[in-house]
């Protein structure tokens, strides 16, 4: 008994002294300053507290109510929740608390299974769901945390995934694990820290994610934050051992000119702290060791994955302009027309009537970006990108590449002007001002109209089927497209709703030429209706489709197409938008934000600010759906 009690009383404190020895120089940077953890989790208290962090609680009033529907992901998802907790209690503490935290910490647990997010139980038969729905099956639980440098202004954010397997549990089980009360305040329905580790049959990643808070990957951050590479801070990972969880600073070999003995960034204690520099070494070796880090920190493995990322944003432009250069010049064309598909580069050099030595290095660079493929001795053969690339067929992209190419190009190269003036610069590129930039420079003339449309006719042919199958719109009989230029979605959303009647309505000079872009087996159920939604009644419709409208427009401009379709909208009826939705904290994608770049009076938004906006109109969002592809869609139902 003696001995038990002996190693009961000494094994915590033997367990804090190697925490504080591994912790310490993350953690010691927090002291004397105010942490808050915004969390009621009795296990986050718990984690935290063990590794010597000094903290106060102040749990979150913020509820868990975001619009799952509204996040790509679950761990967007989280994060947003454990940003939303943090940044309450940050607003609140200086007028509830009269004190303004230096730090505030908030984390949000899920488990998501097959496409499903679960939080906690409400009652025993949500638990009971939720179980048997895990039974058997392996499945992810995201902790989301948000760090909130309060003085900063900063909110530093990360999540981190834990894949658990359950075993096959039978009902009898399952209730009786339910009965003992445990699963009510957990994500999912189980604690894997108690009786729920009975459930388990195995756990693949940090296991302290699962119980709520990934303690590992803080601690990272923290020394992220708090010791940045080259920072004098950098001393204190010399205390911990190589590959400690708290270890930030990369491996560095002792500089050349460090003499013996002196010490280095990864050496371990010995047991006598000889290896702790003194206050004056430390301060000369961090030097040194900056200076170290600058020069070789393209060798680690994070340094060469940065400077491979530069020097391909570098080269973008240089990739944009190869492929819109070989699409302008038939290359892809050529090929598809040669018998085999394989054409020497000579053979092309003479059918695209260019130099021999410009073909040749032109289909090198194609070859080398994915988009040609060599196949023997200098022969080129078309790759699996093809269908995109030819000028015609079903999911040609070629008219949207001119378009880049003859539109957008010469605007991004006056793009620093338009960053410093904050406005299209049309007039700089094309020699001349617009007003409205659909009638002034997009319609002004034949050609450039007519490749316009081929642009937006690229776009609906290949996101097309993507968002008109996001929705189940059987109940509905007429749709309306505004705007939608050649009729190509319209058509795709006959072809997926075979009760659906589709009017295509567009300006007079874009129906005057949709024409064009008739396919062969047109359906009669779409038909076509000239008139400008800004000035002209719209049609009546149960479903008004907005895709790629909305983002042209200021708030204000939408307001008033909005507010024009609320009224020709029956309570029932539906906008369903399609738009390249942001994410809510605006960080991507990045091909929404570089597009926002060359615009006049648009601007993207996510799915929440298009849900709002709806809202406003009296529209209630009725789902929301990223689609993978160009577009996303947000279905809308008037209220
Ligand atoms: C999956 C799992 C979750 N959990 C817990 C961790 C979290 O406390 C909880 C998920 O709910 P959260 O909403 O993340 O946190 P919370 O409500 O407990 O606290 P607060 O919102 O104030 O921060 O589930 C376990 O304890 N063990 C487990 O195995």
């Amino acid at each position: 008994v003696t001995t038990w009690h002996y190693h009961r009383a000494t094994e915590p404190a033997t367990v804090h002294t190697v925490t504080m020895v591994l912790m310490n120089p993350v953690i010691s940077k927090l002291t004397g300053k105010l942490v808050v953890l915004a969390s009621a989790s009795p296990r986050r208290l718990e984690i935290l507290t063990n590794v010597g962090l000094r903290f106060e609680v102040v749990p979150s009033w913020f509820k868990e109510t975001l619009d799952k529907r509204l996040f790509k992901t679950p761990h967007e998802y989280a994060v947003e929740t454990a940003k939303q907790k943090a940044l309450e209690v940050a607003k609140r503490m200086p007028f509830k608390h009269l004190k303004t935290p230096d730090i505030v910490i908030g984390a949000d647990t899920v488990v998501t299974v097959d496409g499903l997010i679960l939080e906690k139980p409400v009652d025993k038969q949500d638990a009971y769901r939720m179980l048997s729905r895990l039974s058997g099956k392996e499945h992810s639980v995201f902790t989301g945390v948000a760090i909130i440098l309060c003085h900063e202004k900063e909110v530093i954010d990360f999540y981190e995934e834990t894949k658990v397997k359950f075993a096959d549990l039978s009902d009898d089980l399952l209730w009786e694990y339910i009965n003992s009360g445990e699963p009510m305040d957990k994500a999912g329905g189980y604690g894997i820290q108690a009786l729920g580790g009975m459930l388990v049959e195995y756990v693949h990643g940090d296991f302290l994610n699962v119980v709520g808070f990934p303690l590992n990957q803080f601690c990272k951050k923290l020394g992220l934050i708090f010791s940045p590479p080259g920072s004098l801070t950098h001393n204190s990972a010399q205390t911990s051992p190589q590959g400690s969880p708290v270890d930030t600073v990369p491996p560095a070999e002792p500089a050349a000119s460090s003499p013996p003995g002196s010490p280095t960034h990864n050496g371990p204690p010995d047991s006598q702290g000889q290896n702790i520099p003194s206050a004056s070494t430390a301060h000369v070796s961090t030097h040194v060791n900056a200076l170290k880090y600058n020069v070789r920190e393209n060798e680690t493995e994070d340094g060469k994955e940065k400077l491979s990322k530069m020097i391909e944003l570098m080269d973008g432009f240089k990739a944009s302009k190869v492929l819109f250069t070989a699409s302008k010049l038939h290359v892809f064309d050529v090929l598809r027309s040669s018998k085999t598909g394989e054409l020497q580069a000579e053979d092309v050099a003479q059918e695209i009537k260019a130099s021999m030595k410009g073909t040749e290095r032109l289909l090198e660079a194609c070859v080398s970006l994915g988009l040609l493929q060599r196949t023997g001795k200098g022969i080129l053969s078309q790759f699996l990108t093809l269908h995109f690339l030819l000028s015609d067929g079903p999911l040609s992209l070629q008219g949207y590449i001119q378009h880049c190419n003859e539109l957008v190009w010469p605007l991004f190269t006056h793009l620093e002007t338009a960053v410093r003036e904050g406005t299209n610069q049309h007039e700089k590129a094309f020699g001349k001002s617009s007003d409205n930039l659909f009638q002034d420079a997009y319609y002004s003339r034949h050609e450039v109209k007519l490749r316009f449309m081929k642009a937006m006719h690229s776009i609906a042919k290949v996101s097309g089927r993507d968002v008109a199958t996001a929705f189940d719109l059987s109940k509905y009989k007429t749709a309306c497209d505004l705007g939608g230029c050649t009729g190509a979605m319209a058509y795709e959303f006959a072809k997926a709703h075979p009760g659906l009647s589709v009017t295509m309505f567009d300006l007079p000079e874009v129906i005057e030429m949709s024409g064009h872009f008739r396919p062969h087996d047109a359906d009669d159920r779409v038909s076509f209706v000239a008139g400008d939604f800004f000035k002209d009644e719209l049609p009546k419709a149960d479903v008004y489709i907005l895709a790629r409208i909305l983002h042209d427009w200021s708030d204000e401009k939408v307001h008033i197409l909005l507010s024009k379709i609320a009224k020709a909208c029956n309570p029932g009826c539906c906008v369903l938008v399609s738009e390249i939705f942001l994410d809510e904290d605006r960080k991507g994608p990045s091909r929404g934000l570089l597009q926002a770049l060359s615009m006049t009076e648009g601007r993207q938004r996510s799915a929440s600010e298009y849900s709002l906006l709806l809202k406003s109109h009296g529209f209630t969002t009725a789902q929301v759906k990223h689609t993978h592809n160009l577009l996303d869609a947000i279905l809308c139902v008037a209220e």
